[in-house]
């Protein structure tokens, strides 16, 4: 138990401090725990999912993610992930683009914006859109949302009433759902193979996409802000995937050991909660030259395997994954039209189950100054 107040006021500086000893370390919390962040152990964990299991994983503790395909093991998970997967691919997914601009350009921002505030309700809006065409109450929404912005505890807490009120609105709005939507097309999975809730899955999948979305994007108009050369909306790929490298959203995944097992040369025993880092693999020196650094550029080389993985990796590779891109991308573009320029805020790292800016992100739009004195290297202020 001696790392869990630290675990609970600054997990990132313990995850830095373990990871200066080697590349695998155990925690001391409330259970044996052991992390590790090198490519090796994370094809290790990764892909061994009878060994490595979601129950009783740290997800389990918030009742937002606890459900649908993210708590289930094998034998089911495989062939969930094989119905889902086809609706959440890029191809899918290509019809909701024009909707998903209009969200964006009704909602584009003027002059001065806190792009952490603006982030939130863009992609609340955009989730909405994508899965249900707008049907879901948006004041609803943004309740059931709410918490997974605030320090924890806010999303480990059951809040019963609001997720039977959430429950019923995405019932009602699966009635007869807009064509193109994820809810309808979700609805064409033959119901004599779906034998599971798939109203929870929407739930589940609405919560995922919230808040790890909603952070990327302000991370990415604050790193834009300040370095206008990247304004480019065809390079956008590149921009998206040094933000998700510097500030992975999904900052420590977990597993538990379902027996007694060897990951990467290091023994494990049966029940401990075996985690692996994005957050420290991508800023990994050995891996990453000049890890800090915002450098868009080190993407147009390809990666080696398991050095990337802000989505995870494997048959549990985030199911949104395309739909993140693409809700990042629409909103994105215009903003680089327009121009960006940083201007003050604090852009250092708050964890809570997802990595999130401290804020407020001030960024002008509409005129590019060059040189801006702000911080926009992805280094980690002490913590407040
Ligand atoms: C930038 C945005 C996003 C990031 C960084 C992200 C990151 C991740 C990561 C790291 C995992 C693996 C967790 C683990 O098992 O250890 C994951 C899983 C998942 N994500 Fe995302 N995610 C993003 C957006 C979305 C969106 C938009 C959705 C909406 C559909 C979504 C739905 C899910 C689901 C359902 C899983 C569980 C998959 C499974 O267990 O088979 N995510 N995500």
């Amino acid at each position: 138990m001696k790392d869990l107040y630290q675990w609970t006021f600054n997990p990132i500086g313990l995850l830095e401090r373990g990871a200066s000893r080697g590349p695998v370390f155990p925690l001391h919390l409330w259970r044996k725990a052991i992390v590790g962040f090198r490519p090796d152990w994370n094809r290790a964990v990764l892909s061994d999912l009878e060994t490595f299991r979601s129950r009783r994983s740290l997800s389990a503790l918030t009742p937002y993610l606890h459900g649908g395909v993210v708590h289930l093991d094998q034998p089911a998970h495989d062939p969930r992930r094989r119905q889902l997967n086809p609706h959440f691919h890029d191809r899918a997914l290509s019809a909701l683009h024009e909707r998903l601009s209009e969200v964006v350009t009704a909602g584009l921002p003027r002059e001065e914006f806190d792009a952490l505030a603006w982030a939130g309700p863009i992609v609340r809006r955009m989730l909405n859109i994508a899965f249900f065409d707008g049907a879901l109450p948006d004041q609803l929404l943004a309740r059931f949302l709410a918490p997974l912005e605030k320090p924890t505890p806010g999303a480990l807490r059951p809040r019963p009433v609001l997720f039977r009120r959430m429950r019923a609105a995405i019932e009602s709005a699966m009635l007869s759902p807009a064509p193109h939507t994820l809810a309808a097309t979700l609805r064409t999975l033959d119901p004599a193979t779906v034998d599971y809730d798939l109203a929870e899955e929407l739930r589940v999948a609405l919560a995922a996409g919230y808040d790890t979305t909603a952070h990327t994007l302000a991370w990415a108009i604050w790193q834009l802000g300040g370095h206008p050369e990247w304004q480019e909306p065809s390079a956008l790929p590149l921009v998206i995937n040094e933000v998700l490298r510097l500030y992975p959203a999904g900052w420590l995944g977990s597993r538990t050991a379902a027996r007694d097992t060897v990951a990467a040369g290091v023994p494990i025993a049966r029940g401990t909660l075996v985690c692996y880092s994005p957050y420290l693999t991508h800023r990994d020196p050995e891996l990453w030259p000049d890890p800090l650094s915002f450098r868009p550029e080190r993407f147009t080389a390809r990666q080696a395997p398991w050095t990337f993985v802000p989505f995870a990796a494997g048959s549990r590779t985030c199911l949104g994954m395309h739909l993140a891109r693409l809700m990042l991308t629409t909103a994105l573009t215009p903003l680089c039209q327009a121009g960006l320029s940083a201007l003050a805020g604090n852009p250092g790292i708050r964890t809570s189950i997802t990595l999130r800016p401290i804020g407020p992100l001030w960024t002008k739009v509409g005129v590019t100054r060059r040189g801006v004195p702000t911080d926009t290297s992805g280094r980690c202020p002490p913590a407040p």
